[in-house]
């Protein structure tokens, strides 16, 4: 029977911060992306994909805030479904057609998804998740001056606006999602970290306004689907400890213990390596022979064999 992967997508394999987020530049890395996703299936394995959503649902409700005279603005929980059929849009048609070239009938489809969440989690009181375009420091002062937004320095990259970002609690459609997998599809799911909702007490389900990190929903996606491999995709080919530094050093092979350290040292931050470290973590501890691997796009298929990227398992 073959082995399971759930691949958590970066937003950089969407959209770069150096370029322009026009519907072409995505639509042409989206296209990238899908031949490395592709080898995954030629390597045997069945996928289900997610991604993010930060600079897209960023520019959204930008677009939101800058027509609120002319359209109503929406809240963020409709903002990340659109992000949802947007960017899954792309993936669907790029995945779909790499497959096809390759002469592999495997079907494509993406799935809408929501992610619960508590209304009482921290990052409500601290937001953490950064989202849209980066900004100089003196930018984002007069933004956070003027127009109130919250602004944090991502990974010395610049700065960004930052909404609360919940922990994923339970995702909706996780049987959905399994049983398409199960039944041969590559699924496309839990987009942006899914739709946040949060139950209520008469047991019905709201949307709240909030952006879930996609590598956290990821995990609890790969945990729900059985998932023998949990990836994590984005621009470096390692985890380093004492990143950026003279000193850096990247991780290869290493065991849960081994990085359960180096986080306790403070090693990886809060807005981009940290929910990656996190999660990879959580599958690798908690999974029957689960391993989490995170790696760059462009090494997938060596990294799945063992060859590239920080492979982390117990
Ligand atoms: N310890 C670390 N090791 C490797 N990369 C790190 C580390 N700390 C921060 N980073 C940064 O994290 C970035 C990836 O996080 P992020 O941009 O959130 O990813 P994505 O959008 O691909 O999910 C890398 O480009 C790198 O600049
Ligand atoms: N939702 C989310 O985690 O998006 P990014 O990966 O783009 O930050």
């Amino acid at each position: 029977m073959s082995k399971t992967i759930v691949v958590a997508l970066g937003g950089n394999a969407i959209l770069q911060p150096n370029q322009e987020g026009t519907y072409e530049n995505q639509l042409n890395n989206v296209r990238t992306s899908s031949k490395f996703l592709a080898k995954l299936i030629q390597e045997g394995y069945k996928l289900v994909v997610t991604h993010g959503n930060g600079p897209q649902v960023g520019n959204i409700l930008r677009q939101n805030e800058e027509a609120e005279n002319v359209v109503p603005p929406m809240p963020m929980d409709v903002l990340n479904g659109e992000s949802q059929g947007f960017i899954g849009y792309m993936m669907v048609q790029c995945l779909q057609s790499e497959l096809n070239a390759l002469g592999i009938d495997v079907p494509v489809v993406n799935t809408l998804t929501r992610t619960q969440v508590s209304k009482d989690d921290e990052d409500f009181n601290d937001p953490s998740k950064p989202i849209g375009t980066f900004y100089t420091e003196e930018e984002a002062k007069t933004l956070s001056s003027e127009r109130n937004w919250n602004m944090k320095e991502d990974s010395n990259r610049g700065w960004r606006r930052v909404v609360p970002s919940p922990e994923p609690i339970n995702i909706l459609e996780a049987d959905t999602i399994k049983q398409l997998a199960e039944a041969g599809n590559l699924v496309v799911a839990c987009g942006g970290g899914g739709i946040p909702v949060i139950q209520r007490e008469d047991g019905e389900y709201e949307g709240i306004e909030a952006v879930i990190d996609k590598d956290r929903s990821g995990y609890k996606l790969a945990e729900e689907v059985n998932a023998d491999v949990f990836m994590i995709l984005t621009d470096v080919n390692h985890v380093f400890v004492n990143f950026g530094k003279p000193d850096e050093k990247a991780l290869e092979e290493i065991s849960v213990s081994d990085l359960e350290a180096y986080v306790s040292e403070g090693q990886f931050s809060k807005g981009s390596m940290g929910p990656k470290v996190e999660s990879a973590l959580n599958f690798a501890k908690n999974a029957e022979n689960g391993r989490s691997i995170i790696c760059s796009l462009e090494k997938v298929d060596e990294a799945v064999r063992g060859n590239s990227g920080t492979i982390i398992s117990k």
